[in-house]
């Protein structure tokens, strides 16, 4: 671990995690996450997120390589590490004949220096519900409940899988505010998403997982960056494709067109940009439906998600873990 501020919390090197059948769903991959840092991993359905999160928590041995959280080991040494994260889980399961606030009573009663049930309920916006049986919450506020219940050791780290799946457009805005102050407090965050903006504005730093290894990481800037940005604008009247300044001139990497509509994809977007405008300026014509935008996030996935498919083959289907049971 490096000195305070830059300490690494969680540090993992070549990971590898195969499952009874001999499928490697972790294909040796290395990240590690600063203190006070919320990282997301990102992946396609079967990327093996919920594979490497589960080893982080100390939920399985891995079949290779490394993982120290807070220096230790979590699957060894579970009893210096539980005390001190927060595991959310894709499925928490718990009793649903009990009301919220006895769920989070017989939670409490298994975490060391817990805080009042009631105040971990307050922060996800479960105090009007602690009198509601947990079969009787929806699916939003279940998952709130998961959160509400791996706060209540106020741990150092916090493991969320998909932290926000089933919530509305409120309720996803409210987790991010309260991720974000637990951050902001010095929790660190590792989250698994779905959702592109989500990883967009909440992570410092995140990795794209594709068929069990990292295709690419990085804050979400850097990785959007690596992508191509994109211009489109409507071909003027009587103007074809092969009067505008040669594409290598303009600094454009890709083109195509779809009727009169163009779009070009530029690693240079000021340069390239420039450059048309002077010409439409230069020629007396306007540009309809100009558009000039860097990738997003979710561009960058798709491309990476394409880039690495094509380089590694067809992915394997999800298997349900029942399927691999059967
Ligand atoms: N118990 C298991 N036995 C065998 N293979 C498994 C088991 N659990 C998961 N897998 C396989 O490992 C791969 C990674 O699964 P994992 O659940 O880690 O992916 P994920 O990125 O979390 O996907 P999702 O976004 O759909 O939750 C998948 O191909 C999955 O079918």
């Amino acid at each position: 671990m490096q000195a305070h501020g830059h300490e690494h919390v969680i540090e993992v090197t070549g990971l590898r995690r195969v499952y009874g059948d001999g499928f490697e769903a972790v294909r040796g991959i290395d990240f590690s996450v600063r203190r006070g840092e919320i990282f997301a991993l990102l992946g396609t359905n079967g990327a093996g997120k919920t594979s490497t999160v589960e080893l982080l928590e100390g939920l399985a041995a891995p079949a290779g390589g490394r993982v120290r959280v807070l220096g230790h080991d979590p699957y060894t040494e579970r009893a210096a590490v539980r005390p001190r994260t927060g595991v959310m889980l894709q499925e928490g399961g718990f009793p649903s004949e009990l009301t919220v606030a006895e769920t989070a009573r017989m939670w409490a009663g298994c975490v060391t220096g817990a805080r009042p049930p009631r105040e971990a309920l307050a922060r996800v916006g479960l105090e009007k519900k602690t009198d509601v049986r947990v079969k009787q919450l929806s699916g939003g506020e279940r998952r709130r409940l998961d959160l509400a219940l791996a706060l209540l050791g106020d741990p150092e780290v916090l493991f969320l899988d998909e932290p926000t799946t089933g919530l509305d457009a409120e309720g996803r805005r409210d987790t991010w505010e309260l991720v974000s102050a637990l951050r902001d407090g010095g929790t660190t965050v590792l989250l698994t998403t779905h959702y592109l903006e989500e990883a967009e504005n909440l992570s410092d730093r995140l990795a794209i997982l594709h068929e069990g290894r990292i295709a690419a990481t990085g804050t979400p800037a850097e990785v959007t960056a690596a992508q191509p940005s994109r211009i489109t604008f409507e071909l003027p009247e009587g103007y074809f494709l092969g009067d505008l300044p040669p594409l290598d001139e303009l600094g454009v990497c890709g083109h195509g067109a779809d009727g009169r509509l163009v779009r070009l994809q530029t690693r240079e977007l000021q340069r390239a940009a420039t450059r048309l405008l002077v010409w439409a300026e230069t020629a007396g014509v306007e540009l309809r439906r100009l558009d000039v935008r860097s990738a997003s996030l979710e561009e960058a996935f798709l491309g990476i998600a394409k880039e690495a498919s094509a380089q590694t083959g067809t992915p394997r289907t999800k298997q349900t873990k029942q399927e691999y049971a059967a």
